[in-house]
């Protein structure tokens, strides 16, 4: 159910980053989770093998991130999606709103009938990336005519019941944190117990 355990028996929810080439999948991972600044991204070599990495900040958020190479085969025998799917908790698919993203959606659209077909639990995100530099008005409009193709996509297949969440995101201000965020408190277990309590604690 997107738990894995680990040889101490510890549980962490698994976070896969995917999306086309230069999308921008592994400068977010190093500012939100290396401090790195938004400028020092430019210099990012190519992923060219899937990144795995174990983020605890504190007892319990702790996750793991898995950051693809851009173009994933899934044809390609030597890669085992099945079981990376099994064992996924969120998805992120990231795609670039500077660049065109009719590719990119259909990307989208592959990978998540794959991975729903695997593990219908996880939870779909997608990124609208590198949304700096658009208006409030541009934005909108980004996001209105990406989600109503994705859902296009999705209503084609008979996949409609698929649900997908949406973000629009940059590293160059806080959208990138809140949207991770709100990413990784959809996958913590404790969390309704935790906001029970506190509920309790201030009534
Ligand atoms: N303007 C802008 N550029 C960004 C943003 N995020 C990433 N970039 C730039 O996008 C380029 C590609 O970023 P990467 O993180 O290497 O992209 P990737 O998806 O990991 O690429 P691959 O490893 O080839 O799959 C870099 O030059 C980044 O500086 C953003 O929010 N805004």
């Amino acid at each position: 159910l997107g738990f894995t355990n680990s040889l101490n028996g510890e549980v962490k929810p698994r976070i896969l980053l995917m999306g086309l080439r230069r999308s921008g999948k592994s400068s977010i991972q190093k500012v939100v989770f290396h401090k790195m600044s938004p400028n020092e991204t430019l210099f990012l070599e190519s992923t060219n093998k899937i990144c795995r990495e174990d983020v605890s900040n504190s007892s319990f958020v702790s996750f793991q991130i898995w950051d693809f190479p851009g173009q994933i085969d899934f044809f390609d025998p030597s890669f085992d999606y099945e079981m990376i799917f099994r064992g996924t908790g969120a998805l992120i698919f990231v795609i670039d709103s500077q660049d065109d993203y009719v590719e990119a959606l259909n990307r989208l659209h592959l990978t998540v009938t794959r991975a729903y077909a695997v593990n219908p639990d996880i939870n779909f995100e997608v990124f609208i990336h590198k949304v700096d530099g658009l208006s409030d008005d541009q934005k909108i409009d980004k996001q209105r005519d990406i989600h109503k193709r994705a859902n296009d996509d999705q209503v084609d297949a008979g996949l409609e019941r698929i649900h997908l969440s949406f973000y629009l995101t940059s590293i160059y201000d806080h959208s990138i944190f809140e949207a991770f965020s709100k990413v990784v408190q959809k996958l913590i277990p404790q969390l309704p117990t935790l906001e029970n309590l506190l509920n309790i604690f201030i009534s």
